[in-house]
């Protein structure tokens, strides 16, 4: 159970409460910002957002199906200060220095702009300026870090590594070697902690996320698109090192908008041709494969990818964005690929098995929602180590490859047999693999049911911004 009890529902207001919302400008970070926003609404009608964005996400965004049409959530744009999304994984160091030190300005000539003054501001933490921003403008902010609470403290404790003469390291060198001494994470294989090689490029990359340590706690609120039993260890000990309120409010996915599909006869879902494919297929055969929303590997993996799942001859849905219709053929009948999915309602489908993932935070919760069991393929940052909370912890997946390297190409045999017998429902490893995968579901689905940590949290949250509670 969590501690300590969060209060009752709030009373109903007629007044309306602005919330001003800041995402990082990157899908996996808008998502969770846009949901967030959702559920605030849900819960109180008299919430207006005004969701900032740069010109040219507000463009993607209205090209999304389904639109995000809810009428109490306004866009306002910034200028394109940022490198465009595209390609914006080939130089990300460039494009995060840029999201550090170029939407301060026309973020705040926004603000001047408006006609109404933010009753509070909801930030992802990765925009550590807008707590600087509130703070002067005397606006409550809450920062909401888009990634696991276990990870936050990685990065919070990042300096025990320096005092333990464990930073930099060479990850090939390193082999199993584990430590200890990071709050509110069981053992961590050194090789899975973020950027703890000597290159410029992983120290500046490093500095950035350290730099918004500090700032956290000049927020008035921590919230996390977590869920408290899956890492209860990890919000204790936020808990205790923080002495403003954290909630957990996970999974913030989309399973809202996904109820109404689940009830829809499959006729209306014929648009959609790999649902239709995918309604096509055995229950639990499918393997799904996707590398998240901007980040790729080597077009050399991917041949030894596409090649491992064919002689496999497991079934697959492939996103490959940008690519896919080179390979669009790959497999005949046995495989499916193409550029975009709706990711949610693709693990909901009862055909698939398991997910091949790079381990990003949604991608991870999305996965463990819909108690899917994982084969992880972390490329960077916070991904080795969900891999880890996912393979060790919650033992709901196996790793790809056993090592964190780079450069290190997955052979397509090892691929096929890793496959084929993931995706063997006669195995009594994978079907207590599966077992394990459903009974996260559960947790996950209990924690938004009516009394459930997130569904409190949120009303706790709530009742803080609309009334100043101390709860
Ligand atoms: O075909 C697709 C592919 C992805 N998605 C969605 O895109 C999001 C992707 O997010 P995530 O799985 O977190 O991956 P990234 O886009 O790579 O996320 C970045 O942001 C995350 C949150 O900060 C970090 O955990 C990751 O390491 C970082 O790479 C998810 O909601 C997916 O459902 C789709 O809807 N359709």
């Amino acid at each position: 159970m969590e501690p300590p009890n969060p209060p009752p529902p709030p009373p109903t207001t007629t007044s309306t409460t602005h919330i001003v919302a800041v995402p990082y400008p990157g899908r996996g970070h808008i998502n969770p910002m846009m949901n967030l926003c959702k559920l605030l609404i849900s819960n109180n009608p008299n919430i207006v957002v005004t969701f900032v964005v740069t010109e040219e996400w507000l463009t993607i965004i209205n090209s999304d199906s389904p639109k995000p049409n809810n009428k109490n959530i306004k866009f306002a744009t910034i200028p394109n200060v940022i490198p465009s999304e595209e390609g914006r994984g080939k130089d990300f160091l460039n494009f995060l220095e840029a999201v550090v030190t170029k939407m301060e300005d026309p973020f705040e000539k926004l603000l001047d702009s408006l006609e109404t003054a933010p009753n509070v501001i909801i930030h992802d933490s990765y925009l550590f300026w807008v707590i600087r921003v509130a703070n002067k403008r005397n606006v409550p902010v809450a920062s909401f870090w888009p990634m696991s609470a276990s990870f936050f403290l990685v990065l919070k404790h990042y300096r025990r590594l320096e005092e333990h003469g464990h930073y930099p390291v060479n990850a090939s060198e390193v082999g199993d070697k584990r430590v200890d001494y990071i709050p509110g994470n069981s053992s961590i294989r050194l090789q899975d902690f973020p950027l703890h090689d000597a290159s410029l490029r992983s120290r500046r990359l490093l500095e950035l996320a350290l730099n918004n340590m500090p700032w956290m706690k000049k927020a008035q609120y921590l919230l996390f698109p977590s869920i408290y039993e899956i890492e209860p260890q990890a919000i204790d000990v936020l808990r205790e090192e923080f002495s403003i309120p954290i909630y957990t409010i996970g999974p913030t996915i989309p399973y809202f908008s996904h109820n109404q599909i689940a009830s829809l006869s499959t006729n209306q879902d014929v648009e959609l041709d790999y649902i239709n494919w995918l309604d096509n297929q055995p229950i639990g055969s499918v393997l799904y494969v996707s590398q998240g929303s901007f980040l790729t590997v080597s077009s050399e993996q991917i041949d030894e990818i596409a090649n491992g799942l064919c002689e496999s001859g497991v079934r697959f849905l492939w996103i490959m964005r940008g690519e896919s219709s080179k390979w669009k053929d790959i497999c005949g009948e046995k495989g499916f690929v193409l550029p975009w999915c709706d990711q949610l309602r693709v693990l909901m489908h009862s055909a698939i098995g398991g997910f091949w993932s790079h381990c990003g935070w949604n991608s991870t919760r999305e996965g463990l929602f819909c108690g899917v069991p994982f084969l992880t393929s972390p490329i960077m940052m916070d991904q080795p180590l969900n891999s880890k909370y996912i393979v060790e912890d919650w033992k709901v997946g196996w790793r790809v490859e056993k090592k964190v390297k780079d450069d290190v190409l997955i052979r397509r045999d090892e691929i096929a047999r890793l496959v084929r017998r993931f995706m063997d429902l006669g195995d009594d490893e994978v079907k207590e693999m599966r077992k394990r995968a459903r009974e996260l579901q559960q947790i996950c689905q209990s924690a938004i049911a009516s009394g459930g940590s997130s569904e409190n949290n949120m009303k706790a949250f709530l009742g803080n911004i609309l009334h100043g509670s101390k709860q």
